[in-house]
């Protein structure tokens, strides 16, 4: 992707973006986003040349995606890299999917701190999906305190992949939060203007 296309899908993610005052509080509105033709198109491409940073960082072999957005952005971004794509879901919402209970098919699982998210996330994915020789990029919309990413990144690392780090549209992780993770974000929050 050059300069040009990243500067123009990171021109339109601000154009199309919105915070919403809700009787809950403000609220960053993503659905701007997915209905613009021209972010859909650049995104993959942006999202993927984000890991080539620096030059001669090696190809990410496997890209995975958290639910919900991540069910979306992965594999736009995997479509560009020329990989597969891997979801990574939240336990509590496969409780009836009964290939997640399946004894023969054992899951890598996750758990961030009890306190995230009123009681804490289990992520969970087939341990067959990714393993040695993989270098595995995550995909989000999205990082704040990077809990969700760090549970997956333990996950790579007991498959015995390498993590390949964090491709996200908004960065807005601490510095060190960020460094420890590998992320690389198009924007941080603060670009996203609270009167846009
Ligand atoms: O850096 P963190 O503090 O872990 O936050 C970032 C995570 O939060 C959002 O997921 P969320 O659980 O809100 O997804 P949802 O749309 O399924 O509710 C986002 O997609 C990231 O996965």
């Amino acid at each position: 992707m050059g300069v040009t296309d990243r500067q123009r899908v990171v021109q339109r993610l601000k154009e199309t973006f919105a915070w919403r005052e809700t009787p809950g509080g403000i609220f960053a509105d993503l659905s701007g986003w997915w209905r613009d033709a021209e972010v859909l198109r650049l995104l993959g491409p942006a999202l993927a040349g984000l890991h080539a940073d620096p030059p001669g960082t090696p190809a990410p072999t496997v890209v995975a995606g958290i639910e919900t957005r991540g069910l979306v952005l992965g594999p736009l971004t995997a479509l560009h890299l020329g990989v597969g794509f891997v979801e990574i879901r939240k336990d509590h919402r496969t409780s009836g999917d009964p290939l997640r209970r399946d004894a023969n098919d054992p899951m890598l699982r996750a758990e961030t701190p009890p306190e995230y998210q009123d009681g804490g996330l289990t992520l969970v994915a087939p341990r067959r999906l990714f393993g040695p020789g993989d270098r595995v990029l995550l995909v989000d919309e999205w990082i704040e305190t990077g809990a969700q990413a760090n549970a997956v990144r333990r996950m790579v690392g007991e498959s015995g992949a390498e993590w390949a780090g964090v491709a996200v549209i908004v960065d807005a992780s601490e510095s060190k939060v960020g460094e420890r993770l590998g992320v690389r974000g198009l924007v941080r929050e603060d670009d996203l203007d609270e009167t846009a």
